[in-house]
């Protein structure tokens, strides 16, 4: 590791700062990785919704790629929004060379249900790029989606877990229940063992942005060589504290708060 460690998000952008490449630097860097960002798509977003999205060209997204990956070293890395297969298929390639671990967001429609990737990709995404993953952090319904079968309480997500690892060959995954009721549990599964994350609900609808923390705080604890397990606790406990600590701003679904941490600090 160079002498900091350097965390890299290939994802899509939130003008309002709640999700995407913007949710991903700024836990980067409250989590203390120096953060790089390949650009994939332009998203016009707040809290309400998705106004319009701009696919940045696939020939600018491979120069972005090219000129992070032959200059910058990269301790980690996560894809968050990937709209098309054609996009797919550029980072496929060239995420090969980079050989650290790699979590992929299986984004496909944001917190106010508008799509996010083209229908067809998502076949793409499971049989091409699901294999390549360190961890895959889908929610509910994207876990749905990859193993074609509802999944409406604990013991399936366990069961949907395995498929996605031994089936569909992920490296792990950490299937999110933050759309069930009561509790907001996660299961764990790496090909050997589970484990569950378990914290009370917390009663707020601003959730504009948590799978995006989520997985980039993973990200970042990777990058710092900490285990999976290990990455997954603590940045459970701090996509926790950054619902806790949200911001009622926007007339929608607010964003989290990635000062959380330090916000957790204030109050003890
Ligand atoms: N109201 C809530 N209270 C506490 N944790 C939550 C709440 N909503 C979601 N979470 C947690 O936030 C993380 C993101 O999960 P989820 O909302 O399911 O993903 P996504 O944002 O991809 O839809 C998970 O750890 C989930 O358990
Ligand atoms: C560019 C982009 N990527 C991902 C999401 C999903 O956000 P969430 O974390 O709320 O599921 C989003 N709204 N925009």
């Amino acid at each position: 590791m160079s002498q900091v460690a350097c965390a890299l998000t290939i994802a899509g952008t939130d003008p309002s700062g709640g999700a995407g490449i913007q949710a991903d630097l700024k836990t980067f860097q409250e989590l203390k990785s120096y953060g790089m960002s390949v650009i994939t798509s332009v998203v016009a977003q707040n809290t309400t919704g998705v106004g319009a999205i701009h696919h940045v060209p696939l020939d600018i997204i491979k120069e972005q790629l090219d000129s992070v990956l032959s200059d910058m070293p990269i301790d980690a890395f996560k894809t968050g929004m990937i709209a098309n297969i054609d996009m797919m298929k550029l980072i496929a390639e060239k995420i090969t060379s980079i050989q650290k671990p790699y979590i992929m967001d299986p984004v496909m429609v944001a917190t106010s249900g508008d799509a996010l990737i083209e229908e067809k990709a998502r076949d793409y995404l499971r049989e091409n790029l699901l294999p390549l993953t360190t961890l895959v952090t889908p929610n509910l319904s994207e876990a749905a989606f990859l193993i074609e079968e509802k999944i409406t309480n604990i013991d399936e997500m366990k069961q949907a877990a395995v498929k996605i690892v031994d089936d569909l060959g992920a490296g792990a995954v950490l299937i999110k229940g933050g759309h069930l009721e009561g509790e907001a549990t996660d299961v764990l599964y790496d090909g050997d063992s589970f484990h569950s994350f378990t914290v009370k609900r917390i009663p707020t609808k601003n959730t504009h942005g948590t799978g995006c923390t989520y997985s980039a705080a993973i990200t970042a604890y990777l990058s710092q060589g900490m285990t999976l397990y290990q990455a997954v606790e603590k940045a459970k406990h701090f996509v926790t504290a950054a619902i806790k600590y949200s911001f009622p701003l926007g007339s929608g679904n607010g964003p989290t708060n990635h000062f959380a941490l330090r916000e957790e600090e204030t109050v003890k």
